[in-house]
This record gives C-alpha cells, structure tokens and sequence, in this order.
C-alpha cells in the first residue's frame, strides 16, 4: 500500500482509484489512522469507522464496475452543523446532547449519492456563532499551524474550524463547511487551504441545523480549487424541501478551470482598504492583484460605498434570524432537558434547559436578535439593517452592471490568532474577522478563499475572490489562476 494516501486531493485520489492504482478502503483506512493520530487536534467530534468501512467497500464495488462518480470512494469529514442519519448532530451544542437525526441532510445525501465515504462528524463553533472554534460544547479545535518554533496554540478559525484543521492536517481528503458570515473563508484562510461559498440557494440547506437562514449556505473545504470544483458539483442543485433552494442547473464546475483569464475584469474595492491594515495584508493584496494582472485580467479601482456598514447589519440580522430559529430548542423535542425543582412549571423548564443548554455566544446572539425583533425596536434596528443590506447588495450589482467579472480582497484582516487570545475580549473584536466576509454573505454571492502567501512568521494567509451570482465556475477559474500564481504549497509541520 502507498504511505500517505491521506495527503492525496481529491482529483489526485480519483484518478488513482480510477486506475486501479489505489482502493478505496486503502484511502479510508489511511485518513482513520491519521485521525486517531491527531487526537490533539480535536478536530473529529464523532468517528464513524464502520461507515466509512461500509461505504468504501460500496465504493470500490462501483468503481471496479465502471460507475465511478468524481467523489466516488473518496473518504470525507462532515460538519457536525450537517444532520447525518444515526450519527450524533450536535452543532457544537449542548442543548443537542444526544441527538441522532432520523434523516440525512439533503447535501451530504448528495455525497454518499455520488460515492463518497463518511469519516465522521468535525468540530465547530456552537450553532456556527463564532470564528475561533472556541465556542464549541467540545472545547476548541487547534490549527496545524504554528508560528515558527512558538507552540503558542492557534484557533484554526470559526465556525468551520474542525473541518479546516481536519484538511489542513490530512486527516480527510475534504470536509464539507457552511457559512453564514465568513465560517468557510475564514477557517479556510487561517489553515491554509481553500474554501467557497457559493451562490445563496446553490445548495440545500435541508436538514442542515439553521442559524441565519437567508444567509446559510453550504460548501466544501478542500486542498485545491480543483478539489472545490469536483467537490461543490456534487453538494449543490435544487432541492424541493428548500423553498430557497434555486431551481438553475448545475454546470460541470471542473470543466470551468481553463486557466484562461485574459481580458476579464477585476475589481479592487477601496473600503476594503482599512486603516491600520497590517503590512503582510496590504502586501498579500498587492501580490494577488499583480498575479492577476500578469495572467493578463484588467484591473480596476471600484467603490462599494456601503461597506462599512456590512458588519453592524450583519450582527443585526444574524442574531435576529438565530433568535427565531433557536426558540425550537426548548426541551420538549430532542436534546438537553434541565432537572427540574419540585413546584417548577414549565416557564421554569424553559429557562434551566436553555441556560444550561446554550453557551455564552449563543446565548448573547439570541438576546441581541430578541432585543432588535422586539415591538419598540424592530424599526429602528432590524428594518434598518435590512435597508442596509439592500443598498449592500445593490453596491455589488452596481459594479458588476459596469463590466467587472470578480472582486479581489483578503479573506481575513489577520493571520491566525492564538487560541484564548481573543475569547474574553470584547465580542466585537472577534466579530471583526467577518469584516471582508459578511458583506458576501448579505449580498448572496458567492466568495472563495485561496492560500496565497504565509505571514512574516510562516503563517498561511488567504485571499478572496468573490464573483457574480450563479458564476461559481467563473469564479473557480479566476481562483485557480490565482493558486498556481502564488503556488503556494506549504503544509503544516507535524507536531500532533
Ligand atoms: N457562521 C459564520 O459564518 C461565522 C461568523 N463569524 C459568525 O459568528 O456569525
């Protein structure tokens, strides 16, 4: 058997299995090993060996058959945001103890559907409120990534934080991520790898647990682009148990990455520009931009004048829409029940399950949503920060409708920070890495994250390219010109 066979991309471990150069159960067996080795990580929350063994075994069957899909036989981790039949779905929460769903969200059923194999269940901040993995029920998942010889630990990054240290680390070829504000981007960026959020209403989010429904959505976390083409194919197209579920057909995503550019139009956002922007930032941006322009794309200076309002709407509509979504959990339907005192009635029963049940973040998040949704201040919050996102979404229309193709930004205003560094800071700090992010998410495009350099202290940083709706294989090209400019290939070193 070949060593390593968990490193592999998907493309590389497809065309393998398709040779007959590898099986399935091979590639599965090796990413079982490397989790059990990568306890400190505490990326997988829930293994499921016996899964994956099964689903290999059916996948090298279909393999040896002929019918090999691209994801066939290709062993995975799945968010544990993502309700998976039989297996613990807990997003991260204790109030969803014990919880096995009945029923397979419609997104990973796509991805058994086309072959793929089940590793089991990764770490994440609670109910996706979060950008260090530090408000997980699990406690936080730690970044391959070191800075230099420090073995100060490092966040890997929220809410996706288990699914990008999971990839970073080759314990799983991909993982699957969801992203509301940035919760693919962002993790991505700070691990080093790559990861998309498409078009809202590109995926299904049927029994994907919800946050913030009108700006969840689904993606893959992956080791290339290629990977990212190959991977979102198979998890997006309409599905009828989503009412925002889009009804567009889904192009061979993988067929879009022609490495041809020339001509395209890429803009370069003045408000993106912050005051006191690190150094390595500024110049990460600058080189990315360079590389394009040297694949022969037009640059240009655009405005999207509306931006700096990104993140208060965001923090206003994301909690409103959460608060609602998370009154189910009340102690009646499934998960976490408080013990309850003698004469207590069920107001009682209500509030221990929930005070017990929630941690901090989400328990902030639904005060703030209840408080903006309330009678005397819907108007002058929640109305508001709608308008808002009107005008943030029309910024983009405004500047596409002008002729350009995609948009050029960091991903994230920072490398990865230490893990605790920022966890009893103002919430406001940590809400600050969704800066470049949110806007995508208000405006329902879709955003990739690229590794496109390492920091002065040989961190990854990332870059973002967001692109026109429905254009995600537009969007794919333009970020895999990106990738074989910067060429970056640095993994993590070793010390788990
Ligand atoms: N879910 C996300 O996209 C993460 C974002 N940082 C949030 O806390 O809302």
């Amino acid at each position: 058997m070949m060593s390593d066979l968990n490193t592999l991309t998907i493309a590389e471990a497809r065309d393998k299995l398709r040779a007959g150069e590898v099986t399935s159960a091979e590639l599965t067996e090796a990413c079982l090993a490397a989790i059990e080795g990568a306890g400190a990580l505490n990326a997988f929350v829930h293994d499921t060996p016996e899964i994956a063994r099964a689903q290999a075994a059916a996948a090298d069957a279909r393999i040896r058959a002929g019918d090999a899909p691209s994801m066939c036989g290709i062993p995975l981790g799945i968010k544990d945001l993502f309700c998976t039949k039989g297996v613990p779905s807990q997003a991260a929460s204790a109030i969803l103890a014990g919880f096995k769903p009945e029923y397979e969200s419609t997104v990973s059923q796509q991805l058994w559907d086309a072959g793929a194999v089940m590793l089991g269940k990764l770490n994440m901040d609670e109910f996706a409120m979060g950008s260090s993995n530090e408000t997980s029920t699990y406690g936080n998942a730690v970044n391959p990534w070191r800075r230099g010889n420090d073995d100060t630990p490092l966040t890997p990054g929220g809410s996706s934080g288990g699914s990008a240290a999971a990839v970073a680390a080759d314990l799983c070829l991909a993982a699957t991520g969801t992203d509301t504000g940035g919760s693919i981007r962002q993790p991505a960026a700070f691990t080093g790898i790559t990861g998309i959020k498409p078009t809202y209403g590109r995926c299904s989010r049927w029994g994907i647990v919800a946050f913030a429904s009108s700006l969840d959505q689904a993606g893959p976390m992956t080791k290339s682009v290629r990977d990212a083409a190959i991977m979102l194919e198979a998890m997006c197209g309409h599905d009828p148990k989503d009412s925002t579920s889009a009804d567009i057909p889904v192009p061979n995503f993988e067929a879009a990455l022609t490495g041809d550019i020339r001509g395209k139009k890429i803009g370069i956002p003045k408000e993106y520009r912050m005051e006191g922007m690190p150094a390595e930032i500024e110049k990460l941006w600058a080189d990315g931009t360079a590389m394009l322009k040297d694949a022969g794309a037009e640059i240009v200076d655009i405005s999207l004048p509306h931006t700096k309002y990104a993140l208060p709407a965001y923090y206003v509509i994301a909690p409103a829409e959460a608060s609602s979504n998370l009154a189910r959990y009340d102690g009646v339907r499934y998960g976490h029940r408080a013990k309850l005192a003698a004469g207590d009635g069920i107001t009682e029963m209500y509030e221990k399950t929930r005070a017990e049940g929630f941690g901090h973040e989400v328990q902030r998040r639904v005060m703030v949503g209840t408080y903006v949704l309330s009678a005397g201040f819907y108007d002058a919050y929640y109305n508001r920060a709608r308008k808002v996102r009107t005008l943030i979404k029309k910024d983009f229309e405004d500047v596409f409708a002008a002729g350009v193709d995609a948009i050029l930004t960091p991903a994230t205003p920072s490398a990865a920070f230490g893990l605790g560094e920022m966890k009893d800071a103002d919430p406001v700090q940590m809400y600050l890495n969704d800066v470049f992010t949110v806007t995508v998410n208000l405006a329902g495009l879709p955003g990739i994250a690229v590794p496109a350099g390492l920091d002065p202290q040989g961190l990854p940083l990332g870059l973002q390219l967001i692109g026109k709706p429905w254009e995600e294989g537009e969007l794919l090209n333009t970020a895999y010109v990106l990738e074989q400019a910067a060429g970056f290939v640095s993994k993590p070193g070793k010390w788990w």
